[in-house]
């Protein structure tokens, strides 16, 4: 086994079941027929009332420039796949279209995220990546927004590397924490790549390292002006604040006592002792940093206890998705070209009505009332409906079909944007500051019953009255086809 191929590529990070149903689509001559999937999820992770989408990004670094280099392509030989279609797939690069929501934007259960439109071979191929992308970035960004929301006004600090699922993880996953409403980060090489803004305290091996924590302190603040010292290592209140305090009046200016951290005990009890011998020595505005298996229930769980914490060092309950490790995320076919080059909408069927897919290429509105500037609920229609133009829309539930409102005043919001057209990039990324702001303002258009981190109300996603009919009659024409072949 080697690990050093000189052109490995992402190629083929994908099920080998994809490669598979591309050969027979090659091989029955229908691989370039025009196909459209849908990425979507069914279920909101934590049981939140939204979704924070990430990972457009990283999409757009795959499918950039994506194709089978010479080391696959021998690989794929190893495992049995035939010269013609080997010479097939040595011009495979993506020629299709990408529609997707913005990274940040809020988002729903049954609603599609990004869009693929592209001959069907390149379609099903790159299914696996988007899927691993989607899911994993999705989730982190809507547990960071959940923390954030927990946290409210303070900073809040990313500090997950060590314990993520390994190093892709804990790079996007920071990213994603970042888009989700994270403050910055321990990971420098994510600062390098993404620019997200680091920052860092020290760790108990420093006080061990010179066995006591006055003299670690003092060592430390030779090279760096700005100090926060971790006081948990011996004693916090008899031993490590004390020794903060007497270090940072040694210093004086020559240092910027910006903090202390806390990372175990009673973190409100200590907090607040803390807080009180900061004061009392004139370091009011010395702020108090927490962290130790931390999420959004223990902050605010901590919060209702008065605890006096500024600063908050999330890791391993973000970064791994601790109560929730995946994200359902799926790909479904919805639309694809026939014989005559016309689109046939398709659909599968389950026994669940959840489950069953909505057939058609569509789009998604999100109708904001022009009133108060809060939305109403999200439309999915087909691509061929305008609702931003209509006066007044019927808006009811997919399943529950009697659950409808009439809405008036609105202006409707197409949440996704043109990506790839042909094959060409054509979507200039916001900084990862702008999708960040992006984030909040999405959020700022949902009622806070949306918001709760606890049994929040469900957010209206609703069907055009079109699309609707449009997957009634699918439905229809695919059990009259079963009962036809049972005959
Ligand atoms: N006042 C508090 N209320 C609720 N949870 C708290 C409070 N203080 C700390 N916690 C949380 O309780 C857990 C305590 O973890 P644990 O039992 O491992 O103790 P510890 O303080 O980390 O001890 P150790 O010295 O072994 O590190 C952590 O998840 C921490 O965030
Ligand atoms: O608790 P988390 O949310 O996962 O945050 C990251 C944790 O990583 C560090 O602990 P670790 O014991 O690895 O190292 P240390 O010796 O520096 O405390 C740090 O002190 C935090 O407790
Ligand atoms: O800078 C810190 O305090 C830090 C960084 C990583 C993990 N835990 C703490």
């Amino acid at each position: 086994m080697s690990f050093n191929y000189r052109d490995d590529s992402l190629m083929l990070h994908t099920d080998l079941y994809q490669i598979n149903m591309a050969e027979t689509y090659w091989e029955d001559g229908v691989s370039e027929r025009n196909a459209v999937f849908e990425v979507y999820f069914r279920k909101l992770p934590f049981n939140n009332g939204y979704a924070v989408f990430a990972g457009l990004e990283r999409i757009i670094q795959y499918l950039k420039g994506l194709h089978f280099t010479e080391s696959d392509l021998e690989y794929l030989r190893e495992e049995g796949f035939k010269e013609d279609f080997l010479e097939y797939l040595k011009d495979f690069r993506f020629t299709g279209n990408i529609r997707s929501v913005e990274e940040g934007e809020v988002v729903f259960a049954n609603e599609p995220l990004v869009r693929v439109e592209a001959p069907l071979a390149q379609a099903q191929i790159i299914e696996t990546a988007l899927l691993n992308i989607v899911n994993y970035q999705t989730l982190i960004a809507t547990k960071a927004s959940r923390i954030k929301h927990a946290i409210g006004e303070g900073v809040v600090m990313e500090f997950g590397s060590r314990r993520a699922q390994e190093m892709d993880a804990a790079l996007w996953g920071t990213r994603a924490a970042f888009i989700g409403g994270f403050s910055s980060t321990s990971n420098v090489r994510a600062g390098k790549l993404f620019g997200i803004p680091v920052s860092g305290t020290h760790a108990h091996s420093m006080i061990q390292a010179y066995h006591d924590e006055y003299t670690a302190f003092h060592k430390y603040a030779r090279r760096h002006k700005d100090c926060v010292f971790l006081v948990d290592t011996y004693d916090t209140l008899r031993s490590g604040v004390p020794n903060a305090i007497k270090v940072a009046k040694e210093l004086g200016d020559s240092i910027n006592f910006i903090g202390i951290r806390l990372d175990s005990g009673d973190l409100a009890y200590l907090s607040k002792a803390a807080r009180k011998m900061l004061d009392e020595a004139g370091f009011t505005e010395t702020k108090i940093v927490a962290s130790n298996d931390l999420d959004e229930y223990t902050i605010i769980n901590l919060k209702a206890q008065g605890a006096q914490i500024d600063v908050w060092g999330i890791g391993t309950k973000l970064i791994t998705a601790f109560d929730q490790p995946a994200l359902g995320g799926v790909y479904k076919l919805v639309s694809i070209e026939d014989e005559a080059g016309n689109m046939q909408d398709t659909i599968k069927i389950s026994g669940n009505p959840e489950k069953v897919t909505t057939p058609g290429i569509k789009r998604v509105y999100r109708i904001i009332n022009s009133m108060n500037h809060k939305s109403e609920g999200d439309y999915i229609c087909l691509e061929t409906e305008h609702p931003e133009e209509e006066e007044r829309l019927k808006m009811f539930h997919p399943t529950h079909t009697y659950i409808s409102k009439f809405v008036t005043n609105f202006h409707a919001k197409d949440i996704h944007q043109d990506i790839f057209k042909n094959g060409e990039l054509i979507y200039k990324s916001p900084t990862i500051y702008e999708a960040q702001k992006f984030a909040e303002e999405n959020l700022d258009v949902l009622w806070d019953e949306y918001k709760r981190s606890l049994n929040p109300e469900e957010y209206p996603v609703d069907l055009s009255p079109l699309c609707w009919e449009n997957k009634m009659s699918h439905l229809e024409m695919v059990k009259s086809k079963v009962k036809n072949t049972q005959k």
